[in-house]
């Protein structure tokens, strides 16, 4: 055809084009005959059903609303830690604590473009192509290169054609998966110190189908776990199988997991056990890390129990520095008792935690570098952040002072966390969205909260399941 008349290198880009265009359809015939579903493919996926999909999830998710902040009611315990009494061994040194993550990668649907180079070779293509209007997923309608669909939506082919393009893209850039709290332990269904009923055996269910849907989608790129992966209440003996248990179900997601300290996984077991595990990116025994899955995008995980009278072992100056503090800001016996403390200064019980100096260095290191780079900073830590966003008695101890560093820059769109079971979201006066996740824990049998975040270069999008609030993010590019 047309490509005869073309000079050598165009003539071969068209090739190249047509050859993916044969290429798809084989990949996707043999897809079907291995009991695939020919749907998924971007070929005869129908344009306008993820439409009308998307047009649905849309109609269902609050735009950018903001939850009223609750405060928590004034309870006492006997002791700090009534999971593991005092007498029981301090959290022990780990000579192996941490290695590197190796981080499997999420099943691509697509096959990756052609290495079509230039802006004039497209456009060539474009014109010599056929065209074929079709709906780019929110409700446009455009005409494209048939010859190109088979690289998949139209706004994805735009992404991967001309950088320029993914500021107005409408596919996202990326998905990952989140979950919050999933506090397993195999013990009978009991309540919260509030009495909330919380259901200990159920909460993996809520991970298996979390991780049977990201995988379904195809399209997620990695997973979050914002942390206490086992509860308190799960027998000390048995502590480093039940996480086992809960990292067993993590790996059969097709991508790798990116997980953080809480104060349960604290109760259980020593931070250093904890890092490898856990198997956290860090070259030493810290438990906070960056990484960044795109050149827009970086994600910043903090460990909110860094100061912290949890995990460190008795003996640790840590551990004398963190109750000192709780002892001059906390006057009941019990410092898990905000009790008597009066709104945001609710937050200094004993199952909070702070940043410590040397985090607090490296995240405006980290932020510093973002904004360099022109990257969006995604922060996320077991503790939320803002007092909009979740119950005073569930913040962060040093959270304004993150903030301060926060503000310094501009690269951070949004702090996701998980603690504060109920969720929460709120905007903060810089325009910082922050989400606090609801638990998996809290689900009752038949019932999940999970979800995942697409990722476009001026929003986020929450899509959660049932007890998972759908969250719109929007902020400035
Ligand atoms: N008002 C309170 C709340 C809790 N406690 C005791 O503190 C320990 C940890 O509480 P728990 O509810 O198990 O912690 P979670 O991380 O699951 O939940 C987060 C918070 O509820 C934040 O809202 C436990 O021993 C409680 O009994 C307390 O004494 N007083």
């Amino acid at each position: 055809m047309a490509a005869t008349l073309l000079p050598h290198s165009l003539s071969a880009d068209l090739e190249v084009a047509l050859r993916w265009e044969g290429r798809w359809k084989k990949i996707a015939s043999h897809r079907q005959a291995a009991g695939g579903s020919r749907a998924t493919s971007p070929i005869h996926h129908p344009v306008s059903v993820l439409a009308r999909r998307r047009r649905r999830r849309r109609r269902r998710s609050p735009s950018c609303e903001v939850a009223p902040a609750s405060a928590a009611s004034s309870l006492t315990v006997e002791h700090p830690n009534p999971y593991h009494p005092p007498s029981s061994p301090a959290a022990s040194a780990d000579p192996h604590p941490s290695h590197h993550h190796h981080a499997r990668h999420a099943i691509r649907l697509h096959p990756s473009p052609p290495p079509c180079t230039t802006a004039v070779i497209r456009l060539f293509l474009f014109f010599l192509l056929h065209k074929k209007e079709v709906e780019t997923g929110v409700g446009e309608r455009r005409r494209v290169d048939k010859a190109l669909l088979p690289f998949g939506s139209i706004t994805e082919m735009m992404a991967v054609t001309n950088g320029v393009i993914h500021a107005s893209s409408r596919e996202p850039l990326f998905s990952f998966g989140v979950i919050a709290d999933v506090q397993y332990a195999d013990i009978p269904d009991g309540r919260s110190f509030l009495g909330v009923p919380r259901y200990y055996r159920h909460s993996i269910s809520v991970l298996q189908r979390a991780v049977s849907t990201w995988n379904k989608q195809h399209n997620i790129k990695f997973s979050i776990n914002f942390g206490d992966i086992i509860d308190g209440y799960c027998p000390k003996d048995k502590s480093l199988w039940a996480v086992q248990k809960v990292l067993d179900e993590f790996e059969k997601f097709d991508g790798p997991t990116y997980h953080m300290f809480g104060n349960h996984c604290l109760y259980n077991l020593p931070r250093g056990k904890l890092v490898s595990l856990l198997k956290m990116p860090t070259d030493s025994d810290r438990a906070y890390y960056d990484f960044s899955p795109c050149p827009e995008y970086r994600f910043v995980v903090l460990d909110a129990y860094d100061f912290s009278a949890l995990g460190w072992p008795r003996d640790h100056p840590v551990t004398a520095e963190a109750m000192k503090f709780l002892e001059e800001k906390n006057p009941n016996s019990d410092k898990n008792s905000p009790d008597g403390l009066v709104g945001v200064d609710r937050r200094f019980v004993m199952f909070n935690g702070g940043v410590g100096k040397e985090q607090l260095s490296w995240l405006n290191d980290v932020l510093q570098d973002a904004s360099a780079r022109r990257q969006n900073v995604i922060l996320c830590s077991h503790l939320p952040m803002d007092p909009g966003s979740a119950s005073f008695a569930a913040l962060m101890w040093n959270y304004d002072e993150v903030m301060a560093i926060v503000r310094q820059y501009k690269c951070v769109k949004a702090c996701f966390a998980g603690h504060d079971h109920k969720g929460g979201h709120s905007v903060d006066s810089h325009g910082v969205h922050h989400r606090t996740l609801e638990a998996a824990l809290e689900c009752p049998p038949g019932t999940s909260a999970f979800g995942h975040i697409e990722v476009y270069p001026d929003k986020l999008l929450l899509v959660g399941s049932d007890k998972m609030a759908d969250t719109e993010m929007c902020f400035e590019p």
